[in-house]
């Protein structure tokens, strides 16, 4: 279980950027981050990860207090976070950056099932090189590829719908629901999409660094869903929106 308390993170002229968070996610849930552009998702993501540092309150993994634990020590403790914007490697192909996230060796079918999670057809990538001559969504689903190599206990999307197509996040989402089925970790995914957020077990809504709802999927996607229904049709003028 990850338990966050009393999270806080500022940035350096002193503006609060996530204050005061409390959080807790149950093991092999999977549990959807949202909430308003620059209310603070990515932040929350990279303190878990360990990519910034709280200014106070404490992370606890299983009951052990992670928090001054760096990047590497956390990845080592099983958590694996998979970028906004995907880190390319010069030099390294795909093949290279699997076998790296799985920790061995991996055979062609290995690869091709990583690859097909997110909707890649293997043989044309196994080769490449994570280079700049890849395409943006070629090297997110790449990326989400190699978290989901990982197995981690703990796996954290941040985004994982940006730049890619419809077939691919298609495939995506069932990928995410046979984990969730197969009982295979906790997936923490930061998202947008209402049908990211329609399959997850709990829903977190994050605003002005604060958590503004938290809680079973049931109990807070209405209400999200309602919301938006009022942003993009407002008060008074439902009818002209209904025609
Ligand atoms: N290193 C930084 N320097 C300056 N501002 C930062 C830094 N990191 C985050 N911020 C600011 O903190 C706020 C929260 O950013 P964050 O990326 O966490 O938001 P978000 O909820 O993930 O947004 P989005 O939905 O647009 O991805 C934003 O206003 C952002 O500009």
């Amino acid at each position: 279980m990850l338990k966050l308390e009393h999270i806080a993170w500022d940035l350096p002229d002193g503006e609060e950027i996530i204050r005061d968070i409390d959080i807790t996610v149950g093991n092999q849930k999977m549990v959807v981050v949202t909430g308003p552009n620059g209310g603070g998702k990515t932040t929350l993501a990279k303190l878990i990860a360990g990519i910034v540092k709280p200014a106070s309150g404490r992370i606890l993994l299983d009951g052990e207090d992670i928090t001054d634990a760096n990047v590497t020590e956390r990845a080592k403790k099983g958590i694996a976070y998979a970028f906004q914007q995907p880190v390319k490697f010069k030099g390294l192909t795909v093949r290279d950056l699997l076998e790296l996230s799985s920790g061995g060796a991996l055979d062609h079918d290995g690869i091709c099932q990583l690859l097909g999670n997110v909707g890649l057809c293997a043989d044309e990538y196994i080769d490449r090189e994570m280079s700049a001559a890849l395409s943006g969504g070629e090297s997110k689903r790449i990326e989400i590829a190699t978290v989901l190599a990982r197995n981690a206990k703990l796996s954290i999307f941040d985004e994982p719908e940006a730049g890619i197509d419809l077939w691919s996040f298609t495939r995506l989402v069932e990928t995410f629901q046979e984990l969730q089925r197969e009982k295979k970790g906790t997936l923490l995914v930061i998202s947008h999409q209402e049908r990211i957020l329609s399959i997850a077990d709990e829903i977190i809504v994050i605003a002005d660094g604060k958590v503004r709802a938290a809680g079973p999927r049931d109990e807070v996607l209405p209400t999200l869903l309602s919301e938006e229904r009022t942003v993009r049709c407002p008060q008074g003028k439902e009818d002209i929106c209904r025609e």
